[in-house]
C-alpha cells in the first residue's frame, strides 16, 4: 500500500503533462516504477485508502487465463471492466474486425492461449508454462505474453500489463510482470491484485511455493480529470493494515480454472477501507 501511495505522490510531485491522442486527454506522467509483492508472506497489495472492487480484478485475470474475447463473458464471471472498451470506443466500433456487441477482438488471453505461429497454427503459451512448471522445469523463457504487435488492429485495446515471466528457484515460483501503460487511480488498483493473484494461483496449480512477484511499470499516469480526487481526497487518507486473500485450496489445475471456478472461490479477510471514490474512466 505504501508503494502505491508513494507512486501516486511521486506523480503528483514530479509528473510531466503529456497529451494522449487516443483519449484526447492530458496525463500527468512519470516513467518507470517497480513494485514488489512478497506472496510467500501473504502481502496482498489491496488499496485501503478507497474501497477496492478486488473481485473484478480477479475476474478479469481469470478471463485472461480462459482466453476470453468478449465483454459478456467477462460480465458473467463478475466484471464489467471490458464493457466500455468493447462497446463505447468509436475507433473500435468502426473496425471491420469487430464481430458485434461486446466483442473485444483479439486481446490478452485470446492471444496468449492461441498465439499465432508465422509458419501456421498457434501455441498455447499458458498450457506450456503450466506443464513445464509442474515438472519442475524453468527453461528461462516461461513467458506468458499478450503482446502481438501484428494483431493490434484486430483488438479493441493493446494489452497494458502485457508480459508475465515465471521462474523457479528450487520449488519456489517467482513472477516478473511488465506493464507498458498504467492508469494509476483505476487500473493499478486492479493490476496489483492481479500480479499477486497470478503468482499465488500459478504456484497452487503447479504444486510450487509462491515466492515474490515483481511488477514493473513503464508509463505511469493520472488522467487530468482524476488528479483532484487523487491529490485532495485519496492522498489525504491514512492507509489501514493490509487484508489477506484466501483462495479455495480445491483449485488444483488449469482445467479447474477453465471450468468450475467462480468468484466464490476467493475471499478477502480483515479488509478495512475508506469510502469508495468514483474516478472518471477514459475510453
Ligand atoms: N483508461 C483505462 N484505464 C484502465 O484502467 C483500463 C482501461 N482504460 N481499459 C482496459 C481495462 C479496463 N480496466 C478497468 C475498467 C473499469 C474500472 C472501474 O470502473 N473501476 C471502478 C469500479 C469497479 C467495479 O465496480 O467493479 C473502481 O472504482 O475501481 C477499472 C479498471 C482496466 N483497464
Ligand atoms: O490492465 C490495465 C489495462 C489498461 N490500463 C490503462 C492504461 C491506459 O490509461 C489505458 C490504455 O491506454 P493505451 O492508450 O493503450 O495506453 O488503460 C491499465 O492501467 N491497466
Amino acid at each position: 500500500m505504501k508503494q502505491y501511495l508513494d507512486l501516486c505522490q511521486r506523480i503528483v510531485d514530479e509528473g510531466v503533462w503529456v497529451n494522449n491522442e487516443r483519449t484526447g486527454k492530458r496525463c500527468l506522467t512519470v516513467i518507470n516504477a517497480d513494485l514488489t509483492y512478497d506472496v510467500s508472506k501473504g502481502e496482498f497489495p489491496l488499496v485501503t485508502t478507497r474501497k477496492s472492487f478486488w473481485k473484478s480484478a480477479i475476474a478479469e485475470m481469470i478471463g485472461y487465463i480462459r482466453g476470453y474475447d468478449n465483454a459478456a463473458d467477462f460480465r458473467a464471471l463478475g466484471t464489467k471492466t471490458w464493457d466500455m472498451n468493447s462497446n463505447d470506443n468509436q475507433a473500435w466500433l468502426n473496425n471491420p474486425y469487430r464481430k458485434g456487441d461486446d466483442d473485444c477482438g483479439f486481446i490478452y488471453g485470446a492471444v496468449a492461449r492461441n498465439f499465432p505461429k508465422p509458419d501456421g497454427g498457434s501455441v498455447d503459451l499458458l498450457r506450456n508454462i503450466v506443464d513445464d512448471l509442474k515438472r519442475g522445469v524453468d527453461n528461462r523463457g516461461e513467458i506468458l505474453t499478450f503482446y502481438h504487435p501484428g494483431a493490434f488492429h484486430m483488438g479493441c485495446l493493446r494489452p497494458c500489463m502485457y508480459s508475465h515471466h515465471f521462474s523457479l528457484l528450487g520449488d519456489t515460483l517467482y513472477l516478473n510482470s511488465t506493464q507498458r501503460s498504467c492508469d494509476v487511480p483505476l487500473g493499478l488498483n486492479f493490476n496489483m491484485v492481479q500480479v499477486y493473484f497470478l503468482l499465488a494461483i500459478m504456484a497452487q496449480i503447479t504444486g510450487k511455493k509462491a515466492g515474490v512477484a515483481y511488477h514493473k511499470i513503464v508509463n505511469a499516469h493520472i488522467y487530468e480529470d482524476q488528479l483532484e480526487l487523487m491529490r485532495d481526497v485519496q492522498l489525504k487518507r491514512e492507509p489501514f493494515e493490509p487484508p489477506k486473500l484466501i483462495i479455495n485450496p480445491d483449485i488444483k489445475s488449469l482445467e479447474d480454472l477453465e471450468t468450475w471456478v467462480t468468484l466464490d472461490d476467493f475471499e478477502v479477510v480483515d479488509y478495512q477501507y475508506h469510502e469508495a471514490i468514483k474516478y472518471p474512466f477514459s475510453v
